[in-house]
C-alpha cells in the first residue's frame, strides 16, 4: 500500500521530527533525494551529468528550499544550473548555498518558459504543501511546457495537496519526489495524473493512519484468497448472479465468467430463460435458479424497468449478504444498506444517484464518492481513470489501460468482485472493492498488451493476472521442511 497523509498530519509530524533532529536535517534529507533522482534521470536521458543543463524554480517557501539545496548538489556534480526565483522571497541560506556550489540565480522573467523548455531537466519548487489554486499568472504558461523531464519536489505546483482536484493550471511532472508520506494529491483523481511516477523519500516521521491508501498489486498477491486442502466448492464461496434480462444477456455472460476465472466455488446464475441458456452453453460450471449464496452480484445488464429481475435484487438485498450493486441495481436502492453492499457506479451513475452534474463527480471523485458512502451506509466503488474506494477506509486502484474504457467491463468487474466478498467474508469489504480493482486493471493490461480489448478477454485473463501478481509465486511455495538426507 502507498499511504497518504493530509498536509496538517504531516506539519504536526515534521514537528516532532525537526525538535529531535539538528537544524535543516529534513531538508537535507529532501534534497539528497532529489539529487540522486535528478542525477539518474539526467544519466538515462542525456548519458550524463556534467555540463547537462538544469533549470531549478524557486518559490517562496521550503519547497523553493529543497529545490535550492537539491541545486547545490547538482552543481557540485558538474551539471549548469540555473536557479530563477518566481517569487520576491526566497530561503535565503538555502540560495546561497547554490550559489556557493556553482549555480547561477535570477529572477524570473516573463519568457522563461523558452529557457526551461531548453533544458535537460527542470526542478520544479515553486510551491509545495503550502501551494494553493494553480499557478500564479506570471508563471502559468509552465503548465504547456514541452521538452525537458520535469520533477516535482513534494508535488506538482499548482495543485493542492489535500485533494485530488485540479483548480486552476498546473506544471505536471515526469516524476514527484514527495517527502515523509504520499500526500492525498498524489494517490486521487484527476491530479495523481499529473505527478508522473511517484517517489516517496522516507524521513523518519512518525505518522499516524492514512488519510487515502493506494493498493500495489503486491498487496492483492498477499490478501486474495487462496483455496486450503480442507475447503470445498461451497466454504470457498458461492457467488450469485443476478445480472442480464430478456434483452440484456451479454452482462450475465459476461459476469458469471468473471466470477469462475476469480475463483468462485460455484456461480449461481438467477435469471430469466434466455440468458440463462447462453450463460449455460458459455460456463456449464455454472448452476442455475435460486439458492444459498455467499455474496451477490446485482444489476449488471438489468434493465430499471425489469420487474422480474428488479423484485430478485431487492431480495438479494434484504437478505443481508454482501452484494455488488452495480448498473441496473443503482436505480432505486432501498434503505438500510451496509458496508458490505459495495455500490460500483461510473461518474454518470453516481452523478444521478447524487442528483450533480457528471462533470463535478469527474472533477473531483472523492468528495463525492464520500457523499454517497455517507448517504447509504453502503461501500462506494467509484469506477474512473483512478478507482476510489470509499467504505472505513478511503482506498484507490491506480488507472488500468485506457483501452478498458469498453462495453462490458463493468460487468466483468463486478464478476471478479463478487468472487473476492464471497471468498473473504471477514475482511474489510472496501479493502476486498480495492483488490478486485486492481486486479481487474492488471487482467485489463494483459488482455490488452496495448492494443484493443474485448471484455471476455479480461475475465480470461483474470488467473494470469492473478499469477503475474508480484509475490503471487513466493506465497504458495509450501515451505521446505528441511534438506533431505542421503
Ligand atoms: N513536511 C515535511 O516534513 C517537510 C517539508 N519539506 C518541504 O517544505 C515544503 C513546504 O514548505 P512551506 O510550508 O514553506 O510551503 P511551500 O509549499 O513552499 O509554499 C510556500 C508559499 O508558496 C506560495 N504559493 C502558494 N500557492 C502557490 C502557487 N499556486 N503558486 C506559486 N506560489 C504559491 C505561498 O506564498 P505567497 O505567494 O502566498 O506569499 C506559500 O506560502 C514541502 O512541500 C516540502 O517541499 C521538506 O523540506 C522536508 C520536510
Ligand atoms: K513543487
Amino acid at each position: 500500500m502507498i499511504s497518504a497523509h493530509t498536509v496538517e498530519t504531516v506539519r504536526a509530524a515534521e514537528e516532532v521530527a525537526k525538535a529531535a533532529l539538528p537544524a535543516g536535517t529534513l531538508m537535507q534529507r529532501a534534497a539528497a533525494a532529489l539529487d540522486v533522482v535528478c542525477a539518474d534521470l539526467l544519466r538515462d536521458t542525456t548519458g550524463g551529468v556534467a555540463g547537462r543543463t538544469v533549470v531549478v524554480l524557486a518559490g517562496p517557501g521550503d519547497n523553493g528550499g529543497d529545490a535550492l539545496l537539491a541545486a547545490a548538489r547538482l552543481a557540485r556534480r558538474g551539471a549548469a544550473v540555473t536557479a530563477l526565483l518566481t517569487s520576491g522571497r526566497v530561503h535565503t541560506e538555502a540560495l546561497a548555498a547554490a550559489r556557493r556550489a556553482g549555480a547561477r540565480s535570477r529572477p524570473w522573467r516573463p519568457g522563461d518558459e523558452s529557457t526551461c523548455a531548453a533544458a535537460d531537466l527542470v526542478l520544479d519548487g515553486i510551491a509545495g504543501i503550502g501551494g494553493r489554486g494553480g499557478l500564479r499568472p506570471a508563471v502559468e504558461g509552465l503548465s504547456a511546457l514541452d521538452g525537458p523531464v520535469v520533477v516535482a519536489v513534494d508535488l506538482p505546483s499548482g495543485l493542492d495537496a489535500d485533494t485530488g482536484a485540479v483548480t486552476g493550471e498546473v506544471m505536471a511532472a515526469d516524476v514527484t519526489v514527495t517527502f515523509g508520506t504520499a500526500k492525498p494529491v498524489h494517490l486521487l483523481a484527476p491530479a495523481a495524473a499529473r505527478c508522473g511516477q511517484l517517489l516517496v523519500v522516507d524521513l523518519g516521521l512518525d505518522l499516524p493512519a492514512p488519510a487515502v491508501e493506494r493498493v500495489e498489486p503486491g498487496d492483492v498477491a498477499a490478501r486474495w484468497r487462496r483455496p486450503a486442502p480442507t475447503d470445498d466448492k461451497y466454504s470457498r464461496g458461492v457467488v450469485g448472479v443476478v445480472a442480464g434480462g430478456p434483452d440484456y444477456t451479454g452482462a450475465a455472460v459476461l459476469a458469471v465468467e468473471a466470477a469462475v476465472r476469480a475463483g468462485a466455488g460455484m456461480v449461481r446464475y438467477v435469471g430469466p430463460a434466455h440468458p440463462t441458456e447462453l450463460v449455460r452453453q458459455r460456463r456449464p460450471e455454472a448452476v442455475a435458479g435460486p439458492g444459498r449464496v455467499q455474496a451477490w452480484v446485482l444489476g449488471p445488464g438489468v434493465s430499471p424497468d425489469d420487474p422480474e429481475q428488479q423484485a430478485r435484487i431487492r431480495d438479494a438485498l434484504a437478505s443481508g449478504e454482501p452484494a455488488v450493486v452495480d448498473a441496473g441495481a443503482l436505480h432505486d436502492l432501498p434503505d438500510g444498506l451496509g458496508p458490505h453492499h459495495v455500490l460500483t457506479p461510473h461518474a454518470g451513475e453516481l452523478a444521478r444517484l447524487l442528483g450533480v452534474e457528471r462533470s463535478a463527480v469527474e472533477a473531483d471523485p472523492l468528495t463525492f464518492a464520500r457523499r454517497a458512502h455517507a448517504e447509504t451506509g453502503a461501500t462506494v466503488l467509484l469506477k474512473g481513470s483512478v478507482t476510489t474506494i470509499v467504505g472505513d477506509r478511503v482506498l484507490t486502484a491506480a488507472s488500468a489501460t485506457d483501452w478498458l474504457s469498453t462495453a462490458g467491463a463493468g460487468d466483468v468487474l463486478a464478476g471478479v468482485l463478487g468472487a473476492a466478498l464471497a471468498g473473504r467474508p471477514h475482511d474489510d469489504p472496501a479493502v476486498v472493492a480495492a483488490d478486485a480493482a486492481v486486479l481487474h486493471g492488471r487482467a485489463a493490461a494483459l488482455a490488452s498488451a496495448g492494443g484493443p480489448l474485448a471484455a471476455l478477454d479480461v475475465a480470461d485473463a483474470v488467473p494470469a493476472a492473478l499469477t503475474s501478481l508480484p509475490g503471487w509465486a513466493e506465497r504458495g511455495r509450501v515451505p521446505s521442511k528441511g534438506a533431505p538426507t542421503s
